[in-house]
């Protein structure tokens, strides 16, 4: 199969529930197309592991902190005029953990309205580059979880499987609906990300989707 280019101001986005293998993907086809990465810092967020001790009491502050991250990452791939690989959506933080911490109401009510007509204030911006393509990345909670496992943070490990595992439906639920950018879905169980030729086939499916999605936007002309 020929394999179709990827447009050198692309961006390309990795979704998908926590350690199903995001930053891996990320790191592996940007260093393959030579694109930037847009990488989600754990490490140094002052939030995170206070939140996931007391959900209550932090939620709002860590939505708050990582609108403002992904947005100063947006701005950045904008000013750059794409050609990143970006790991995680911001489109996730709204619509899968804001809204799961809303419904459990261990986010409030006026917090959550506070938080949302931020996110919508910030995304009506031109700032804000929507995708070329999502890539989806789709797993057996069982597999997920020794992920989670095998990575070893701490505050991730202590926390009760029922939050993963109603992570894991929203998100299930939260791709049915999404239709922000172009979509591709990818199995874990069906790519090896230290394997050249599943990079290709996954590549070469990323170039199908954007050649279709930037040609229906020339045509609509938008
Ligand atoms: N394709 C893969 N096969 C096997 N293990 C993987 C794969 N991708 C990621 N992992 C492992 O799973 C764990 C979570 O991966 P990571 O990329 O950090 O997930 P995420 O960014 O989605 O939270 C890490 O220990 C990583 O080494
Ligand atoms: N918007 C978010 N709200 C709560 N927690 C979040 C949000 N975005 C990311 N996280 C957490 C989930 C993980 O513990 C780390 C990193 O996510 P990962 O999927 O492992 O890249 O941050």
């Amino acid at each position: 199969m020929t394999q179709i280019s990827i447009p050198s101001d692309a961006l390309i986005t990795v979704a998908g529930t926590v350690g199903v293998g995001k930053s891996t993907l990320t790191a592996a086809l940007a260093q393959r197309l030579d694109f930037r990465t847009s990488l989600e810092k754990v490490d140094h967020n002052p939030y995170l592991e206070k939140f996931y001790h007391d959900f209550e009491r932090w939620s709002f502050h860590l939505q708050i902190y990582f609108l403002a991250e992904r947005f100063k990452e947006q701005k950045a791939i904008f000013e750059a005029g794409g050609g990143f690989v970006q790991d995680r959506s911001i489109y996730e933080d709204t619509g899968i953990f804001a809204k799961m911490h809303a419904d459990q109401g261990t986010m409030s009510a006026v917090d959550y309205e506070t938080y949302s007509s931020l996110f919508e204030a910030m995304v009506m911006t031109p700032y804000f580059p929507h995708p070329d393509v999502l890539i989806y990345l789709e797993g057996s909670l069982p597999s997920i979880l020794g992920r989670i496992t095998e990575r070893g943070r701490e505050m991730e490990i202590q926390t009760e499987v029922t939050y993963w595992e109603k992570m894991h439906g929203r998100y299930a639920d939260w791709i049915g609906s999404f239709d922000a950018c172009p979509v591709l879905r990818l199995n874990i169980d069906e790519y090896d990300v230290n394997d050249p030729s599943s990079l290709d086939d996954i590549i070469s499916r990323i170039g199908v989707a954007i050649q279709e999605s930037r040609r229906a936007k020339a045509s609509l002309n938008v």
